[in-house]
């Protein structure tokens, strides 16, 4: 009795007028036999439905393929997934031109600004700096004399440039701010749909009404900026080849986002009636992901056609999350870990130095429970940034003191980062499985297509394994 009154609804749950009594029916009726027979139809249909749509969606999963490109912020993950949409849907990458010209410009307003500031604080802080290295800098900018002058008219020649860098990331980022200290443009998947030059859209009035506003406001705001830039041009070359300019990047007093120098050496180019971006400067942009954007092709493989959905993550701490959701039927993991960076530290916190954060990373990729049957695939990536740095001289020791004295020559270095690597592989893994490694520069179009054909057709290899396909 006590249970009975326990499973009741609760009084609230019906009203008196919705209490029908059901009228049982007499089994010997011929109603009852027809009720019978017709459910027993009704049931073996949706049996079989669910059946047929069980096997069809099995069927689906196995042409299937899920990758996650992982790795900390800045990695080149979605420089690699630019590379896959190149090399397997390049129409659609081709197609997307226009929607990077306002990001182009955002990448190389934010540059100018970013010189402009530093060099600022470096030229009224150098004289109160009295390290070693403040007093060498100082003798090196003396010869030029007194800067300050030519600085402030090239600042205010620039003024109405650096404005536009605003209302650019605020168009690009449709809005989104993301706290944490982290400068620059976020987006999230699909963000293209947001900059869709001038009459892209078009279709039903009330939810494109919105969508045209923002689309008109965005190409406004990129002509603006196209405009400006090709007034600016001298100036902006100028800043760019002041001599306290060079000498203060020369030693890393003005840090800059690594493509800056590719997109300020092409400013004629790009400042040129009728720019459009080309595959270079697309791979070379910088926009941060945001959250988990999905991307889809298809592909044709030993005489299949697979689905491969591409899961590009924002890197940052902060984002690290929103992964996890994606893990459990993930097919394979692309971890991007950029060997050139021993000698920064995470904008998200300035002590863990990069290489170090992503071996913690790779360590927890390896070990995740998860993640245990996917196929692993680590990319070491930025070798060429790597080359770059060690033929400048740049001591790896000075940042990795475990490096001790072995020979600090391109060869040694990317060896001793791969060792290290396969060591937390090795060490870590949950599974035991294989790890297929490759030295990449996201950025090489050429070799990274090679790399791409390489993955791909190990990653369908083990597909094909786990599931029986051919
Ligand atoms: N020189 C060079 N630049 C690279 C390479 N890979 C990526 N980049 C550049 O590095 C910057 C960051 O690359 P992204 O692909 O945006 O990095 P991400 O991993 O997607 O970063 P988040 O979205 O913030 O997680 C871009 O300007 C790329 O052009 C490389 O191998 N060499
Ligand atoms: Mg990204």
């Amino acid at each position: 009795m006590a249970l009975a009154q326990q499973a009741r609804p609760p009084a609230h749950a019906y009203s008196k007028s919705e209490q029908i009594p059901l009228q049982p029916f007499d089994r010997d009726t011929r109603d009852y036999q027809f009720y019978d027979e017709e459910a027993l139809r009704v049931s073996n249909k949706i049996d079989e439905d669910l059946k047929r749509e069980g096997a069809r969606k099995k069927e689906q999963s196995k042409r299937q393929v899920k990758v996650m490109l992982l790795g900390q912020a800045e990695s080149g993950k979605s420089t690699l997934q630019k590379q896959f949409q190149l090399y397997y849907s390049s129409h659609t990458l081709d197609s997307e031109r226009p929607y990077w010209r306002p990001v182009v410009y955002f990448n190389i307003i934010k540059a100018i600004r970013m010189v402009l500031d530093e060099l600022d604080y470096e030229l009224t802080h150098l004289p109160l700096d009295g390290t070693t290295e403040g007093q060498a800098l100082e003798k090196a900018l003396a010869p030029l004399g007194d800067v300050s002058g030519e600085i402030s008219h090239l600042r205010t020649k620039l003024l109405a440039l650096v404005a536009m860098e605003d209302p650019l990331a605020r168009e690009l980022s449709g809005g989104v701010s993301v706290s944490g200290g982290r400068t620059g443009v976020f987006v999230r998947a699909g963000w293209q749909a947001l900059v869709t030059p001038l009459g892209g859209s078009r279709g039903r009035a009330q939810q494109h009404e919105s969508e045209e506003g923002r689309a008109m406001r965005v190409a406004q705001v990129t002509e603006l900026a196209a405009r400006t830039l090709a007034e600016a041009q001298q100036e902006i070359g100028d800043l760019w080849k002041h001599p306290a300019v060079r000498i203060l990047m020369d030693n890393r007093r003005i840090r800059l986002d690594e493509s800056a120098p590719f997109f300020m050496e092409s400013i004629e180019r790009i400042t040129q009636l009728g720019y459009l971006p080309s595959m270079d400067d697309i791979l070379n942009v910088r926009l941060q992901t945001l959250g988990v954007a999905e991307h889809s092709f298809d592909i044709d493989m030993y005489g299949s056609r697979y689905n491969w959905l591409l899961y590009d993550v924002g890197g940052a701490r902060g984002q690290r999350h929103a992964w996890v959701p994606y893990f459990d039927d993930a097919t394979a993991i692309i971890f991007l870990a950029p060997i050139s960076a021993f000698d920064q530290y995470l904008e998200e916190d300035a002590r863990t130095n990069r290489v170090d954060d992503s071996l913690q990373l790779f360590t927890a990729i390896c070990s995740n429970k998860l993640l245990k049957s996917a196929h692993l695939v680590l990319l070491l990536n930025k070798t060429d940034l790597l080359r770059k740095k060690i033929e400048a001289g740049f001591k790896v020791r000075k940042y990795i003191t475990s490096y001790g004295d072995r020979p600090n020559t391109y060869a040694d270095v990317s060896e001793y980062f791969r060792a290290h690597f396969i060591q937390a592989h090795k060490r870590n893994d949950i599974s035991r499985r294989a790890l297929y490694v490759h030295f990449t520069s996201m950025i090489d179009i050429k070799a990274t297509q090679g790399i791409i054909v390489n993955v791909g057709e190990a990653i369908i290899r083990t597909h094909i394994e786990k599931t029986g396909l051919a």
